[in-house]
């Protein structure tokens, strides 16, 4: 309990495990002793489940932010359980605290539990503060000219641009107060730990250290290695998919273990700095900051559409109905397809966690134009092995990709797998990196095997259909099956001219009004 007079602080972490620009505990250190708890809901009532690798990462995060908040001895608690607003309640009235803090979140689930809660303690003299966090522009803020959500990315981003500048990120927390000796905790969530360390424990977690280093130190070591090599090449080389120029920050993000204001203001810095070395041209900042703002949208698109990941957005897809070739969908899974962009893809996905968006475009189209599986049975896959999924931006990027989400890809587009693997892995570095056996193959036949000369693929050790598949599907019979299954959805929309007549008859009925 609290021996003294200075008041004490509970802050509620979320997806913003960090200390740097945190707005929560900024404020809350401010106001005297503190204590962080971290809800962990197994079941995850009312939202998604969280995805295994996720789920590993999680439990690391948890733990670099419990050893940074120790050296003040601050106790992060972690607690488990359905209900977020008793377990809050108990920590507050065991440790004596009248206050209450926490960073937003914008998951229409989250949103609407936190309001809630918020107002429960409201009613019982509590002090709750809560504050921006998670996004640059609230969804609520941007909005058209009817005062509607947007639904297309560049007016959206026009707008968001037209706004004032995103603040400026927060200083690390000043923890005055040290809180040895004023509260006295009882850590009693080893059993939570342990269950958290049980599910982060399995096959693809192992794998995923040799990759990954979570919390928010490798958050800063990875902006700074953006930053100082690639921010200044970003828009040439953001497609060189075996180059890794991109920033590779969104599993942090996504844990909140950095800020997208520090990114933003980071990559202002960058474009404004006078030393020569540094200074990064204009399209390049300007580039890098679109795709913070396509973050900004998709979180803008699923606070105002709360179906979307359950339902097409466009309804004529929903009466489009597909049969999934099991098959198939297990070659697409398991990174053997016979096509090797595909492939090389969905094994850095298994064995990284992650995959670049250039190759995750290609690997979605494939999945939903060339095999005609359903994009949820892809995003399902995705789900449990990104080490960045994330629910906004997993279900919007899917739809875009499929052609029925708000702002979409024309359902036409179909991706060439092998004009692709060409244009974006030229020297084939990809594909040989994630398929061994096909390494030895040259660049002219490395994304196309199957049309290898047959010494050829002798020579570099190939057995089609033995060591490597052959493509499962031909790309031209594919893309005219694609087509004429989805013209059909076109034509079952309501004829253009039935449309013309409504519409007359709509504008008759309002000037009789
Ligand atoms: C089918 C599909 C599924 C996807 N699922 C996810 C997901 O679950 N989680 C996720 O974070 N991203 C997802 N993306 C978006 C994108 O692929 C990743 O954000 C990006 O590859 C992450 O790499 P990076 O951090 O190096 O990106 P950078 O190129 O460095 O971009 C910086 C940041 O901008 C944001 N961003 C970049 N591209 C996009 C985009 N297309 N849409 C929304 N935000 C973007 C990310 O937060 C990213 O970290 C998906 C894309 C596709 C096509």
């Amino acid at each position: 309990m609290s021996s003294s007079k200075i008041p004490c602080t509970l802050v509620w972490l979320r997806r913003d495990l960090r200390l740097i620009d945190n707005p929560a505990l900024f404020h809350a250190a401010k106001r005297g002793q503190l204590i962080t708890v971290y809800i962990f809901d197994e079941d995850c009532s009312g939202k998604r489940r969280t995805g295994q690798a996720c789920l590993w990462w999680l439990y690391h995060s948890l733990k670099s932010l419990r050893n940074q908040l120790s050296q003040w001895n601050i106790p992060l608690i972690v607690k488990s359980g359905k209900d977020a607003f008793t377990i809050l309640k108990k920590l507050l009235d065991r440790y004596n605290a009248d206050a209450i803090y926490w960073n937003r979140c914008y998951e229409p689930f989250e949103y609407n539990r936190d309001y809630s809660i918020e107002k429960r303690f409201v009613a019982r003299k509590i002090k709750v503060e809560t504050y921006q966090d998670r996004v640059l522009y609230e969804p609520w803020k941007v909005k058209n000219g009817k005062g509607q959500p947007f639904q297309l990315f560049p007016c959206y981003w026009n707008q968001c641009l037209s706004l004032p500048q995103p603040r400026k990120p927060y200083d690390k927390p000043k923890f005055t107060v040290h809180n040895q000796g004023c509260v006295e905790y009882k850590y009693d969530d080893a059993g939570v730990w342990q269950l958290l360390a049980s599910i982060a424990d399995n096959d693809t977690s192992t794998r995923l250290q040799d990759f990954w280093h979570p919390g928010e130190e490798g958050a800063i070591q990875k902006l700074k290695r953006f930053m100082k090599n690639s921010l200044k090449v970003y828009s040439e080389k953001r497609d060189c998919i075996w180059l890794d120029a991109t920033s590779n920050l969104s599993p942090y993000l996504h844990f909140g273990e950095i800020s997208p204001f520090t990114i933003w203001h980071t990559a202002c810095f960058m474009r404004h700095s006078t030393t020569r070395s540094i200074s990064v041209p204009l399209h390049c900042t300007k580039r890098y900051l679109t795709e913070l703002g396509w973050r900004e949208f998709t979180c803008h698109l699923l606070f105002h559409y709360p179906d979307l990941p359950e339902k097409s957005f466009k309804s004529n897809f929903h009466q489009l109905k597909l049969e999934i070739d099991e098959e198939k969908l297990h070659a697409w899974q398991n990174g053997s397809t016979g096509y090797p962009i595909v492939d090389a893809g969905m094994r850095q996905l298994s064995q990284a966690g992650f995959m670049p968006n250039r190759v995750r475009m290609i690997v979605a189209s494939f999945l939903i134009m060339h095999l005609l599986i359903p994009w949820q049975k892809g995003e399902e896959w995705f789900w449990n092995r990104l080490v960045d999924a994330d629910l906004a931006q997993s279900v919007c990027n899917w739809q875009w990709i499929a052609g029925c989400g708000p702002d979409v890809a024309p359902y036409f587009r179909m991706f060439n797998p092998v004009i692709q693997g060409e244009k974006f892995d030229a020297e084939g570095y990809y594909v040989r990196k994630w398929i061994p056996e096909i390494a030895k193959l040259p660049n002219s036949y490395v994304q196309k095997p199957w049309e290898a000369p047959p010494t050829m693929l002798k020579i570099a050790n190939i057995t089609l259909g033995k060591t490597y598949p052959r493509p499962i599907v031909e790309h031209k019979v594919a893309r005219e099956l694609a087509l004429a299954t989805y013209s059909q959805l076109k034509r079952k929309r309501e004829p253009p001219s039935n449309k013309n007549k409504k519409r007359k008859r709509a504008k008759k009925e309002k000037l009789k009004d």
